[in-house]
């Protein structure tokens, strides 16, 4: 989806969405970072920041219940520890519209983007101090939020200590590193932890300044992309069946998960 800086067309897109997923027999369905808005500067989405039990969410509750479809929004403005910060959030809700979990995105995007914009997501946005998976109809999910696929040891120990089946990457790619990095990242979470990837993303041009990269991917635990979305100004869903027997063989054949320990001992870590 391309968000713009209005909730009120973003929820529409989003209902349209699920409303497709629950038509195309999905237990659950994944939004990108910044779902319910993308600001046009940092005080707009400072402005728009809201509890987990306000309005904004009760919406998206709705839709959950509405639709019967378990709902990953990917990136959510949620009032901050202070009047100048959010947290940008990543909320699970059930079928029945219950926030099962949230977690807050823990790297802060301050980069300045060769041939692209120069973002500094920490003037606006505070980082969260904790690692959530969780289960769902899908499967266990690890919850992450786009530049966190940066960090490898966040995916490990969603994979290993947490027990996470499935990766959430949802993002807000920029457009030059999604080129360079996108799909080479996130086909490398999915086979060093053995995990499927579900990485739902913003695409296109959403005002004057923000651009978005697209290509939303599911992967399996092999790394093969069992569902993509091609057009990176279309919004739409990509529908994949996870394969559980696939992954277990996967992960019998290879046991990362133990040679990682022996490692680990080998190299006197804790
Ligand atoms: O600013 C907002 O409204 C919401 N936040 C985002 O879009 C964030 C921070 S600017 N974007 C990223 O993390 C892009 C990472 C990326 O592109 C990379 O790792 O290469």
């Amino acid at each position: 989806m391309t968000s713009v800086g209005d909730q009120e067309a973003n929820f529409a897109t989003c209902q349209r969405l699920a409303v497709e997923a629950k038509e195309a027999g999905c237990c659950m369905l994944f939004l990108p970072e910044c779902c319910s808005f993308i600001g046009r500067n940092q005080q707009e989405t400072v402005s728009v920041g809201e509890p987990l039990n306000g309005p904004a969410m009760a919406r998206f509750q709705d839709l959950a219940r509405s639709t019967g479809v378990w709902l990953s929004l990917g990136g959510f403005q949620e009032t901050g520890p202070d009047p100048d910060h959010i947290y940008n959030t990543h909320v699970i809700l059930d079928a029945d519209g219950a926030l099962v979990t949230s977690y807050r995105k823990v790297h802060l995007f301050n980069v300045e983007v060769h041939n692209g914009p120069v973002l500094m997501e920490a003037r606006s946005t505070a980082p969260g101090t904790q690692l959530i998976a969780c289960d769902s109809p899908a499967g266990r999910l690890g919850l992450t939020v786009c530049y966190d696929l940066r960090f490898p040891e966040v995916y490990q120990r969603l994979a290993f200590e947490h027990g996470a089946e499935i990766m959430l990457v949802p993002s807000a790619f920029t457009k030059a590193t999604g080129e360079a990095h996108w799909e080479l990242l996130l086909r490398a979470r999915a086979v060093e932890t053995q995990c499927f990837v579900i990485a739902a993303a913003q695409a296109g041009k959403h005002n004057e300044k923000r651009e978005s990269y697209g290509h939303a991917l599911i992967i399996d635990p092999w790394g093969d992309i069992i569902g993509k979305l091609d057009d990176p100004h279309a919004t739409g869903i990509a529908v994949a069946d996870l394969d559980f027997a696939k992954m277990a063989k996967i992960r019998e054949r290879m046991p990362i998960k133990n040679h990682r320990e022996q490692g680990k001992t080998c190299l006197g870590w804790k």
